[in-house]
């Protein structure tokens, strides 16, 4: 093979994610994100921060087509070099949980309460890899031991009401990474949580994150727990990108008065804050 040939390998391999001028409209026309660009490489960690109403949920579900009813994304989402702005939902549920699977903040909307949670996580497993009878049972069996749930079986046969927000949470991680995607996009997973199973679930997210080489989208207000989970972030404010760079220069060296901020108030809050 030609040195040629193996560059044009080369570029055709599409970055795992590329956002260029990501805008959110409503339909009355008020912009609630605009001209947010950014890349995330295979195996990178990065983290949207902004305070609340900054924008970040909109854009976390911009990239996987999942903005709410009423609301339009322009700008482009190439996700795996697959457009997501404009395509049709068929595609972009063949890109969700292969591609990129997201945890959201309330694990109780992510889940039916009227469906078994083995059911549940075994959906993408039946609907992505065509996996039944057996071969499925244990694998929502395993899914579901993999992210620590004590007694999979017990679990697998209760439904979301008849276990803890902690476990509910682990089982919705459980079913976002059962296709094991190459980006995780996690939207303040633990912000829902007792404090007591906030550290539990982070660690557990940390864990899957190193084992898989997954990329992670990791969206947060918290400061502490950025700087625990990502390398780099992008500081949201009032829909639009403020300031961008690796955590420790933003919290050591914040450029925009708005990352000083928060940075600030994080410390106010905390002072026990293990910043550099
Ligand atoms: N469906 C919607 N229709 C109209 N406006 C919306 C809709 N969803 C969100 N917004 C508005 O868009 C802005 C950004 O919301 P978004 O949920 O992305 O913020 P956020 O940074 O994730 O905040 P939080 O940390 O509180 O979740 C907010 O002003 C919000 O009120």
């Amino acid at each position: 093979m030609s040195a040629n040939t193996v560059g044009a390998q080369k570029q055709a391999t599409p970055r795992l994610l590329e956002v260029d001028n990501l805008t959110v409209t409503t339909r009355g026309g008020d912009v609630l994100v605009r001209d947010v660009s950014f890349r995330l490489d295979a195996g990178e960690r990065l983290s949207l921060i902004g305070e609340s109403g900054s924008g970040k949920s909109l854009t976390s579900f911009a990239l996987t087509g999942l903005l709410p009813d009423g609301l339009q994304a322009t700008g482009s989402v190439l996700l795996d070099g697959v457009p997501v702005i404009g395509a049709r939902e068929r595609d972009l549920v063949a890109l969700r949980g292969q591609v990129a699977s997201t945890v959201f903040q309330e694990p109780m909307t992510a889940l039916d309460p009227l469906m078994r949670l083995g059911r549940q996580v075994g959906e993408p497993l039946r609907r992505h890899l065509g996996l039944r009878g057996d071969a499925l049972r244990r694998a929502v069996h395993d899914a579901l031991a993999e992210v620590g749930l004590p007694e999979p079986e017990r679990i697998a046969r209760a439904y979301s009401w008849e276990i803890s927000g902690g476990q509910r949470q682990r089982v919705a991680i459980a079913a976002a990474l059962a296709c094991r995607p190459r980006l995780l996009i996690a939207d303040e997973p633990t912000t829902a949580l007792d404090v007591t199973v906030q550290a539990d679930v982070l660690a557990l997210l940390e864990r899957l994150v190193a084992e898989r080489g997954m990329a992670l989208l990791f969206v947060s207000h918290d400061l502490a727990v950025v700087s625990r989970m990502a390398q780099r972030a992008i500081v949201l404010r009032q829909g639009r990108v403020v300031e961008e760079g690796a955590i420790g220069g933003l919290l050591s060296e914040p450029r925009d008065p708005y990352t000083a901020e928060l940075v600030r108030s994080a410390r106010e809050l905390d002072a026990a804050l293990e910043l550099p």
